[in-house]
């Protein structure tokens, strides 16, 4: 409804129409106050208002970027309208000239009080913006404290909203300690100081969004949650800090446009009155008779079905004509879809049968002089709203029109002779909760003839439904009667024309026609109290136009301020806490930093020591245990039976077999080695990894026994050794066998069994000299031949004796050089300890990233601190400033004195 009302008129066009179609009076746009007889002081401060209406051209210079600047045309003073031409008495003038004056002071009162305010909604509004940004950058800490109970001992401590740690003791720190930002680390600080014991004393403290106190600071950035069942601390504390955030963003943004409304709301140099009342209780009359003209269609039946606003047609560019406004349409002057336009001769056709309209704007000329007019006073625009008589369907209408801001006072018609009904008491009760007074009208006082028995049963009944009007009576209720006042004619084609076509009194309807002089007296004396009704209404419109605009615009600042000012210190205290904190972080960070650098160096050596040492260890093992292992496989036992000579090619076979699977039992036993010093290799490095990563370390699963599975004796199984007849006759292996039997005298050989040591080195060539000399040369000569015979089998039978022996020692020296030539003892070697590198360098590698990613996880922590701390230092500067901020603009909005009785008017009512 409200933006029903929002044609204001006030435009640059509309003032241009309105001086140049002021065409009646044809004077000068500034005229001289008063009947002829110039006021010097009158027209000193009408030059003071003109030359300064409390702008001074500085405000468009003033305007902020981005916030819109005032409307020029809204700044200017308006052309004074003009007087009335008719002859006063110097007593009259002089009254004239006073009220003018008044007038002009309370105009240059108004206008300062308003720059001031309007320059404060200005930074107000800009300070918001700012806030807003900062917040969207540095979410804002919403206040939220302990309950109060808790922090009675000491300052109510201050935690965000979403901090980890809810309930903080606001006993056993100060206040700054208290202050933390979400996200912020768990167990930074409380329990440091308190012992268990202690802390399970403590009542529990349930997280609370504001003490009382803090509660009534804000008034305007309080976060109204109400969702289902959940207490709005509860919810507050169970929403994250973004959300926070958002929400009291929404609030700047609501305060900005309320802000930016209170601004175009003081701008505004109009000012409505309602009128309202019962049914047929004369409202129409009422107006009418404000307006001198027979404007609005008056019935003994109930007639008015709509609200009519009545507007200087200056608003209109000078054209009388009425505007029905269309239903569910925002209506909009300069728009002719959202009305109709009908003369003000159709207004009676329109207001008693109306169903397509929700209300209408009638613009008419006003036909008296500023200081007689009400519509038009030199002072401020007035439009009067008349409203439909209250009955069942309309007292709610009304009740909400009523409450509007724009309606800056509501005047209640009713009838002398019904007094209040019922339906008249609900709606002064229900405006009463905004309207602290009531201009009362008690019409139809002629009808009455007991007239004092009147007055105090009305003042009665206003005393307990308006104390506040009844304690200013004599200012706010008024007896009179509105159908004696004379009207000026309607205009042509006009409704009436029932006035008498004077605008000096005297005229009017019937009764003073009446050539009656007592009743000429009587006429005159409702004229008079019609005219001091008047007097009053104006002073309380003027009066109340200052603090209907000015006071909400004061009031709502400095509610603004005071909360922002608020916000801001807390914010200031967190930024300042929270900047300590990273400050001290950062100091821990750097050390940290440094060790984690030169560790990752330090361990990524030890760990190549570690594996090489390792690996150096098991080829070194290898090598010496392979070689060794071949070198003596012919001297281990072989555990493979001589199947005899018949089998000697097999046995030969078995041997080889043998000797191979001895070799490859000690590549074996060599992974096995392996194996374990690969175990034990791992585990230095987990023992690394968690010295310098601890928790940080990730284990990876190592099998050993996976290790050397494939491969393992490929090398052995490759070789192939042919047996020669050769291998079974091991001439060194027999000639070192003998030795050794010679050595240790238990020779037993054929050759000794047939005749000394045949067999026996060469000694056995001694034996047979010897022999020969025995026997004689004859002799030997025939025992020769069977004796080499003999001497043959028994070395034959001695070899085949020795086969056992010599075969695998030639079959080992055949595959050791088999072996040799392939290099296998190296391969192998190289084989394990390659193995074992590979396996190692998992946990290496791992430990190399681990120790990698700490260093960077540590330099990224830092840079975010750092981050942290610039930006928490960016906040606390300007949280400081806007405190001090907000503390200037206060001071520069409490300056602003509305609360003394404003100058040049006469009231002062205690609003
Ligand atoms: N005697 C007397 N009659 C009055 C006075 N004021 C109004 N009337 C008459 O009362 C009747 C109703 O007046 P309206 O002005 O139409 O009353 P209203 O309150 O506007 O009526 P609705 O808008 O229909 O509620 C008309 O016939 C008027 O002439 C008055 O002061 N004295």
């Amino acid at each position: 409804m409200s933006q029903e009302y929002h044609g204001k008129g006030k435009a640059a066009g509309d003032g241009e129409a309105s001086s140049s179609r002021r065409p009646a009076s044809g004077r000068p746009q500034y005229v001289t106050v008063g009947s002829g007889s110039t006021s010097e002081s009158a027209a000193r401060l009408q030059a003071l208002l003109d030359n300064d209406s409390g702008y001074g051209g500085s405000v468009a210079g003033d305007a902020l970027n981005g916030v819109p600047v005032w409307n020029p045309a809204l700044t200017e003073d308006r052309p004074t309208p003009s007087h009335s031409p008719m002859p006063r008495g110097s007593g009259e003038a002089a009254d004239n000239d006073r009220r003018v004056q008044a007038n002009a002071i309370h105009q240059l009162w108004y206008n300062q009080h308003r720059v001031a305010l309007g320059r404060s909604i200005n930074r107000v509004v800009e300070t918001l913006k700012g806030l807003q940004e900062m917040n969207a950058t540095w979410p804002a800490t919403y206040p939220s404290v302990q309950r109060a109970e808790a922090a009675q001992s000491s300052r109510p401590g201050i935690i965000h909203t979403n901090t980890t740690h809810p309930t903080l003791s606001s006993e056993s720190e100060p206040r700054p300690g208290l202050m933390r930002r979400a996200q912020t680390s768990i167990g930074e600080h409380q329990t440091e100081t308190e012992s268990s014991k202690a802390a399970e004393q403590k009542p529990k403290e349930e997280p609370r969004l504001m003490t009382p106190q803090i509660a009534q600071e804000f008034s305007i950035l309080k976060l109204d949650l109400k969702l289902g069942a959940l207490h709005q601390t509860e919810l507050v504390h169970s929403l994250e800090k973004g959300s926070i955030a958002s929400l009291l963003d929404g609030k700047i943004s609501s305060s900005i446009k309320h802000l930016l409304s209170l601004r175009e709301r003081i701008e505004d140099t109009s000012s409505k009155v309602l009128v309202t009342g019962d049914l047929n209780a004369g409202k129409s009359t009422f107006c009418n008779a404000l307006l001198r003209r027979k404007i609005l269609p008056e019935d003994q039946q109930p007639c008015t079905s709509i609200f009519c606003e009545v507007l200087d047609a200056r608003e209109n560019g000078g054209v009388e004509e009425v505007h029905a406004i269309h239903k569910d349409v925002i209506y909009n002057r300069h728009d002719e879809s959202t009305y109709d336009v009908f003369t003000l001769a159709d207004l009676e056709k329109l207001v008693t049968t109306n169903e397509k309209y929700t209300q209408c704007k009638v613009y008419v000329k006003d036909v008296r002089s500023i200081d007689e007019s009400l519509l038009n006073n030199g002072v401020v625009d007035i439009s009067i709203i008349d409203a439909p008589g209250l009955n069942s369907d309309t007292t709610k209408t009304t009740a909400v029109f009523a409450r509007q801001e724009e309606i800056d006072v509501v005047v209640f018609v009713v009838s002398a002779a019904n007094h209040f009904t019922l339906t008249a008491r609900e709606f002064i009760w229900a405006a009463a909760a905004e309207k602290a007074y009531i201009f009362i009208v008690v019409n139809g006082y002629d009808n009455i003839r007991d007239k004092e028995r009147c007055q105090k049963m009305i003042l009665e009944q206003v005393q307990g439904l308006s104390p506040r009007t009844f304690k200013e009576s004599s200012e706010l209720v008024h007896f009179v009667s509105s159908n004696a006042i004379p009207t000026g004619p309607s205009p042509p084609g006009g409704n009436g024309g029932r006035g008498s076509g004077s605008s000096s009194g005297g005229g009017g309807d019937g009764p003073d026609d009446d050539s009656d002089p007592k009743g000429k007296g009587k006429e005159k004396e409702k004229i008079r109290d019609f005219e001091n009704l008047e007097q009053s209404l104006r002073r309380f419109v003027l009066e109340k136009r200052a603090r209907s605009k000015l006071a909400p615009a004061k009031t709502y600042l400095l509610n603004v301020l005071g909360d922002v000012n608020t916000l801001a210190t807390v914010n200031q205290d967190v930024a300042q806490s929270e900047l300590d904190r990273v400050t001290k972080e950062l100091n821990d960070l750097e050390p940290l930093i440094e060790a984690s650098q030169k560790a990752r160096a330090e361990v990524s050596d030890d760990i190549d020591r570690t594996i090489e040492t390792t690996c150096k260890d098991i080829y070194d093992h290898t090598r010496s245990t392979l070689n060794h292992s071949i070198a003596q496989a012919a001297d281990e036992d072989l555990g493979v039976p001589y199947p005899g000579l018949l089998n000697a090619f097999q046995y030969a076979e078995d041997i080889k077999e043998a000797i191979l699977s001895q070799i490859s039992a000690s590549v074996t036993a060599c992974e096995e080695h392996a194996r374990r010093k690969t175990v034990e290799g791992v585990s230095s490095i987990k023992q690394l990894g968690l010295l310098h990563l601890g928790d940080e370390y990730t284990d990876l699963s190592f099998r050993p026994n996976v290790m050397f599975r494939r491969k393992r004796d490929v090398l052995a199984r490759q070789i192939e050794v042919e047996t020669e007849l050769w291998d079974f006759f091991d001439w060194s292996t027999i000639m070192q066998r003998q030795e050794k039997l010679a050595g240790t005298g238990m020779a037993l050989t054929v050759a000794t069994a047939v005749g000394g040591r045949v067999v026996g080195g060469f000694g056995w060539v001694d034996g047979a000299l010897g022999a020969m000399k025995v026997v004689g040369n004859n002799n030997i000569r025939k025992l020769i031949i069977p004796g080499v015979i003999v001497t043959a089998v028994a070395a034959t039978y001695y070899l085949l004796l020795q086969i056992p022996h010599s075969l695998p020692h030639r079959l080992t020296t055949k595959i050791s050089t088999q072996l040799a030539a392939i290099d296998y003892v190296h391969s192998n070697s190289d084989r394990i300890s390659s193995s074992v590198r590979k396996v190692l360098r998992f946990p290496a590698d791992n430990l190399r990233v681990g120790l990698q990613r700490s260093v960077e996880q540590l330099g990224n922590k830092r840079e975010e601190t750092r981050k942290v701390r610039m930006e928490s230092e960016v906040a606390r500067k300007y949280f400081g400033n806007l405190v001090n901020e907000t503390v200037r603009i206060r001071n520069t909005v409490e300056g602003v004195d509305l609360e003394g009785p404003a100058p040049g008017v006469a009231g002062g009512y205690d609003y």
